[in-house]
């Protein structure tokens, strides 16, 4: 009886060691300029959550994620991101900041004068990376995780959409970010390649990184079910998906 009620405690104290608030938004709006485009925003994302932004387009994924990697200033309502506060958040911190996010983008942005090897490179040595074995390890660690390592040495117009986004994946992962926010990384991509894309994006997950993706594409959510946001009217709110 005492070790079951004792077992309980440790359970649930080890229970609330381990939710860890990754990102937190209250009352919350989002400004393009001087343009309101989202207001009354409360969110709480736990880490290790997968959580999915949906809505058409225009409706506003980009401007949130904007103001959460620190692109857009933070106006209206408070917001903490992997124990930033964007309400106080300096230029200075920024790319702090940065490094504790990975994020991956519709277009890729990987630069086309180099091997993606040297994409790695570079963004190591612009986040203070010096030792080239230490520079070579991580980079052959990334590359696998995304099923790429024996493309190292290839320029990215070698390598298919599918691929270039898997590297960005890569890329976004360099600095053992805490969250990865990806804005509509299958937008590119057709619907089985976004399919391999999702794989990639749900093993990372699982490994325990929270993820933040925004999308329309519908047919992800449905075969991928997760906690979703649903942007509209300038409103954001939960949906619930029912199995039908
Ligand atoms: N730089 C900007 N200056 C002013 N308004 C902008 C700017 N960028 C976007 N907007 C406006 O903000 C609104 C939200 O755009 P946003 O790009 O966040 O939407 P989205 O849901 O990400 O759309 P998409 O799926 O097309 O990327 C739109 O009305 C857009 O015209």
């Amino acid at each position: 009886m005492f070790s079951g009620e004792m077992f309980l405690f440790l359970h649930i104290n080890s229970i609330r060691t381990m939710s860890q608030t990754i990102l937190s938004l209250k009352n919350v709006s989002i400004y393009q300029e001087n343009n309101l485009i989202l207001s009354d925003i409360n969110l709480e994302v736990q880490k290790g959550e997968f959580l999915y932004f949906i809505g058409k387009t225009g409706s506003g994924k980009s401007s949130i994620m904007k103001v959460l990697y620190a692109d857009l200033p933070l106006k209206e309502g408070e917001g903490t991101i992997v124990d930033y506060n964007l309400n106080t958040l300096k230029e200075k911190d920024i790319p702090y900041l940065r490094r504790k996010i990975g994020i991956v983008f519709q277009d890729f942005k990987l630069l086309s004068d180099r091997s993606i090897k040297d994409n790695l490179i570079f963004v190591l040595k612009a986040t203070g990376w010096v030792d080239p074995i230490e520079m070579d390890n991580k980079i052959q660690e990334v590359l696998e995780k995304v099923g790429m390592a024996n493309f190292a040495h290839k320029m990215p117009h070698q390598i298919s959409g599918g691929e270039q986004q898997r590297v960005a994946i890569a890329r976004a992962l360099l600095n053992d970010p805490e969250l990865i926010l990806a804005d509509e990384p299958s937008g590119n991509l057709d619907p089985q390649t976004s399919i391999e894309i999702m794989e990639v994006l749900k093993k990372i997950n699982a490994n325990g990184k929270t993820i933040i993706m925004a999308t329309h594409d519908y047919a992800l959510l449905l075969k991928y079910p997760s906690k979703t946001l649903k942007f509209e009217d300038g409103k954001v709110f939960e949906v619930v998906q029912k199995s039908v």
